[in-house]
């Protein structure tokens, strides 16, 4: 142990985690970060994430009187559920759970291969896009006990098929679509939102502009023999104007009022978690939660995250609706706010006090 905490963690992150574990190596203490306390942990069964029916949010008409109404309390729930819980269970949204299945195969199939199949699509220590784990963080922070696959989607031509891997064969094809239905989503979701504020429906889309970008990272969290240590992946809000999560097992925490709650897996439903430029866009109104993944002795677990958010050159911030005498503006306009953020996550730090009025 005294000659594993030598291990500088740009040695221990060329290496996959997935590996160690079949190794049976011991845990090297720099993935220790664990020091909350365990009774804080609420249980999946008290923790209700709320649910949206998507197949409401959407405005196509003519619409019936009785439907109407339905829009109309959903509408409400959503603005709620962002407002407190800053994520919602998206279901009805057109994705099967078939598909969603498929999407949750690929992963596991491309995670399950021999290493040298996976180091076919590896990135460098310091690269973001392709197989491998993050960059160094800052000294002092614990590193993650996940694997993960990143390659941007959106725009079309950011996609660098070189990272993409031909094993399993239909993973392409299947990431493809997947894509087109997440961003698909994406104009649902910004549309719902702006109703929910008694916005004009496009606002947020208007914002995002053109050319958002849509990057997908598939996460594989090995089994951990010390899940009180070790947590799959650290405390973050994500920078996104939303992240769509696809989940195969619990692990995934939210933090709400000083407490972690677990959030339930349901089959066929798309977690939609709020991000960083989403709470700026709102003003405030819509919170852009602080979660985690926890680390489980029995269960690997794998994760597929779509990151939602306007080009680097896209100029953001709150919408004009939303500030007023009463509703001051609490955040100034900002451009490129995944650099900035990522500055702070690489520190454990968040972001968002650099965007404040
Ligand atoms: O694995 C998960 O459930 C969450 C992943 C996540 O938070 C992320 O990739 O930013
Ligand atoms: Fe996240």
């Amino acid at each position: 142990m005294a000659q594993a905490s030598l291990v500088p963690a740009e040695i221990l992150l060329a290496r996959r985690v997935q590996e160690m574990v079949l190794n049976g190596e011991e845990l090297p203490p720099p993935y220790v970060c664990r020091d909350d306390d365990p009774t804080q942990v609420i249980s999946p069964t008290l923790c209700s994430i709320p649910i949206i029916d998507f197949a409401l949010l959407s405005s196509s008409s003519p619409i019936p009187p009785d439907i109407i109404a339905l829009q109309k309390q959903e509408l409400q729930k959503l603005r709620l559920a962002l407002s407190s819980w800053g994520c919602f269970q998206a279901v009805n949204h057109g994705i099967s759970v078939s598909f969603l299945d498929e999407v949750r195969q690929v992963g596991r199939e491309f995670f399950e291969q021999p290493m040298e199949e996976k180091n076919k699509v590896c990135k460098g220590v310091k690269e973001i896009d392709g197989y491998g784990a993050d960059p160094v963080p800052e000294e002092g922070q614990s590193l993650d006990w996940s694997d993960r696959l990143f390659l941007s989607v959106y725009p079309q031509d950011t996609r660098n098929y070189t990272l993409w891997p031909t094993n399993p064969p239909s993973f392409r094809g299947v990431l493809e679509e997947y894509s087109r239905k997440t961003m698909e989503m994406t104009e649902v979701v910004s549309k719902g939102m702006a109703r929910s504020l008694n916005l004009e429906e496009n606002c947020f889309t208007n914002q995002i502009g053109e050319g958002p970008t849509l990057q997908a990272r598939f996460n594989y969290y090995s089994t951990c023999e010390r899940p009180d240590l070790v947590l799959g992946l650290k405390p973050h809000s994500d920078s996104t104007a939303f992240t769509i999560l696809l989940q195969d097992h619990e692990g995934l925490q939210i933090h709400k009022d000083g407490k972690w709650f677990t959030v339930p897996t349901i089959p066929h439903a798309l977690l939609v978690l709020l991000g960083d430029q989403m709470e700026i866009m709102s003003n405030g109104v819509f919170k852009s939660p602080v979660h985690r993944v926890l680390t489980n002795s029995e269960r690997d677990r794998l994760s597929v995250a779509m990151f939602y958010q306007p080009a680097p050159s896209q100029e953001i911030g709150p919408e004009d609706g939303l500030v007023s005498e009463e509703q001051p503006k609490l955040f100034n306009k900002v451009k490129d706010y995944g650099t900035i953020y990522w500055d702070f996550y690489q520190r454990g730090m968040r972001a968002l006090h650099v965007a404040r009025v």
